[in-house]
């Protein structure tokens, strides 16, 4: 399989800050955005309103399969309005629930491949920006442009608690890392398409560097690996 337009990766853990670069370098480059996270969280919320339940292989892969869901332009919310089934969601995907309704269902290999071949439908030119935690291994495996972005759990935790305290979320940074943790232990030992670095990808620690200054190393490495940037 070979990508129609480039596709730069960006695979990592939770609050590693793959969102936050991801919408950054689309703006910039002025390149398509696809945040996959979304899309498994919708799934879960889906799931949730139709009463199915989250360990039912089977009926979830159905409901992946004719998901009713559109990505909009224009949300403050990662960049993008999430809309299921009419519904804007964008908002509510990103609650606790969510977040861990989508990683039981992300874990299972149906719902993976039915959801494969509307991910990829996102490689529209100019180009891509891809984030999430399988971009680099599974869904684009041929772009040359692989990044993946981690921060100890600690860092990442106080990130997420400086960012629901800006919102007035009344949090607890100590259970805030319990389910960081709880959720990468999940994500990184899935039978298929666990949360590893591809072997050609750029690992930056992002632990105490400025968003700005990512942006910086993330550009620079793509450039020297997409042709059509220099
Ligand atoms: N290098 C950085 N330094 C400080 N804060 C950062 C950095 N990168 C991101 N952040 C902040 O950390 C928070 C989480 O970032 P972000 O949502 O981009 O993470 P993520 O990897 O997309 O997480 P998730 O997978 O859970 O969606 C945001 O408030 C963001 O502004
Ligand atoms: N490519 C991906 C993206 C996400 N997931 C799962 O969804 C959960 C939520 O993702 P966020 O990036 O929005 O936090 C995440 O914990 C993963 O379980 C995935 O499996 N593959």
């Amino acid at each position: 399989m070979s990508e129609r337009a480039p596709v730069v990766t960006i695979d990592g853990p939770s609050g590693a800050g793959k969102g936050t670069i991801s919408q950054l370098l689309a703006e910039k480059l002025g390149w398509k955005l696809l945040d996959s996270g979304a899309i498994y969280r919708v799934l879960a919320l889906a799931a949730i309103h139709h009463n199915v339940e989250l360990d039912n292989e089977e009926a979830i892969t159905v409901l992946a399969a004719h998901l009713d869901v559109q990505f909009l332009p224009g949300n403050e919310n990662k960049g993008i309005k999430v809309v299921l089934e009419g519904e804007d969601v964008s908002t509510t995907i990103r609650s606790q629930e969510c977040s861990d309704a989508a990683s039981k269902v992300a874990a299972f290999p149906r719902v993976r491949e039915a959801l494969l071949r509307r991910q990829r439908a996102f490689n529209e030119a100019p180009g891509l920006i891809a984030d999430g935690r399988d971009m680099g291994t599974v869904v684009f495996p041929n772009t040359p442009a692989k990044i993946f972005l981690t921060a100890s759990a600690a860092e990442r935790a106080q990130r997420r608690y400086n960012q629901l305290q800006d919102k007035g979320f009344d949090v607890n940074i100590d259970r805030l890392l319990f389910e960081i943790e709880e959720r990468d232990e999940r994500d990184m030992n899935r039978a298929v398409a666990p949360l590893v670095p591809a072997d050609d990808a750029l690992v930056i620690d992002t632990s105490g560097i400025d968003i700005e200054d990512v942006v910086d190393l993330v550009l620079a490495h793509i450039q020297m690996k997409l042709p059509v940037l220099s």
